[in-house]
């Protein structure tokens, strides 16, 4: 092997996704990073590679920029595939019609997003836009066109996804999301469909941690996890719902109607928890409630009936 490896880094990883876990760099001359990530002794000691995205400066404590700088730029200079500091969806022509139907739901549907930030749709009842979150998901299959989840818009060599890729990598919220649990605690709401067979200590450990990451990024870490998903207040559903999709990982979040039958107290709560989301990940909000999620709001487009769709720009959208 010709690599030279560069010397390990380890940083804190300040984000509310991993808490207290350690987070090991280590680049080799191509850029490739490999990325361990440790937890402090009490929860045994557990390491994974956690996929190629830089680290970015500010998360790095002042050493480790040291370190990093001089690797960060060769990694960048010579174009490798851990370049992945802005990824976007990007949807291309997307136009659906339902299996058997004439109805076109989705009319060339094209937009984009930057990643780790948050984009709002809109529209009248029934214009499409629901479909097309089910296109996002995976759920449905454009007629035509294509939709990535790229790594920015001028890499040549990244690749459509098919349904069943996209399902994998985005996590759908739909609404009232509470009347779909289906288990008793939330620890089993949180574990739905995952193995219970697995021996892996690896693979057990991993799924531990997702479990506190995801409980902890929606606040919910000081509920008994035994305790059943029904008695939590609207608010906390609402989190339970979210931490249901963000312990699968899911590299984009697509969220119909968040704030949908909730009192004003748990709407400005969850108003708060997507703001603190969007800083890791990209997030779709369907929403009628424009002015109460206009401050988090980085794009938006509107669902014309017939399943068009406009970009629109924020400021004088907020004013409407
Ligand atoms: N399988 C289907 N076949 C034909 N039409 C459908 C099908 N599924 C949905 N529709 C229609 O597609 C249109 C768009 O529905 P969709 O639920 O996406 O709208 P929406 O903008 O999300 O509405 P709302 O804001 O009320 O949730 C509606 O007129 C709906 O009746």
């Amino acid at each position: 092997m010709n690599l030279l490896h560069a010397p390990s880094m380890s940083s804190r990883f300040e984000n509310p996704f991993l808490p207290h876990v350690r987070r090991h760099v280590t680049i080799d001359r191509t850029g490739r990073e490999r990325v361990r990530l440790s937890t402090p002794a009490e929860w045994k000691s557990f390491s994974c590679n956690s996929g190629n995205e830089f680290p970015r400066r500010g998360k790095l404590d002042k050493a480790s920029r040291r370190v990093y700088a001089p690797i960060a730029s060769v990694a960048r200079t010579e174009g490798t595939a851990s370049i992945q500091e802005t990824d976007i969806l990007q949807v291309k022509g997307v136009t659906y019609r339902p299996p058997g139907s004439d109805a076109t739901l989705l009319d060339n549907v094209s937009f984009s997003l930057p990643e780790k930030s948050l984009g709002l749709l809109y529209g009248p009842s029934g214009s499409g836009k629901t479909t097309l979150l089910q296109v996002l998901g995976g759920l449905a299959t454009p007629t035509n066109g294509t939709i990535y989840i790229g790594n920015n818009s001028t890499d040549s060599t990244k690749n459509p996804h098919g349904p069943g890729s996209l399902s994998a990598r985005v996590g759908i919220v739909f609404q009232f999301p509470e009347r779909f649990f289906l288990t008793d605690t939330i620890v089993e709401e949180l574990i739905f469909g995952w193995s219970r067979q697995t021996q892996d200590p690896v693979l057990r450990q991993t799924q531990t941690l997702k479990l506190q990451s995801a409980v902890y990024a929606v606040g919910l870490s000081g509920l008994p996890l035994d305790m059943n998903p029904r008695n939590l207040s609207d608010g906390y559903k609402r989190r339970l719902a979210l931490a249901v999709q963000l312990v699968r990982m899911p590299e984009i979040m697509l969220l119909d109607e968040p704030l949908a039958g909730l009192d004003w107290r748990a709407r400005a709560d969850v108003v708060k928890l997507l703001s603190a989301l969007k800083k890791e990940k990209t997030i779709i909000v369907v929403s009628h409630d424009l002015r109460e999620l206009s401050p988090i709001v980085d794009r938006a487009w509107q669902m014309e009936m017939g399943g068009v769709l406009t970009q629109q720009p924020w400021t004088s959208t907020v004013t409407k």
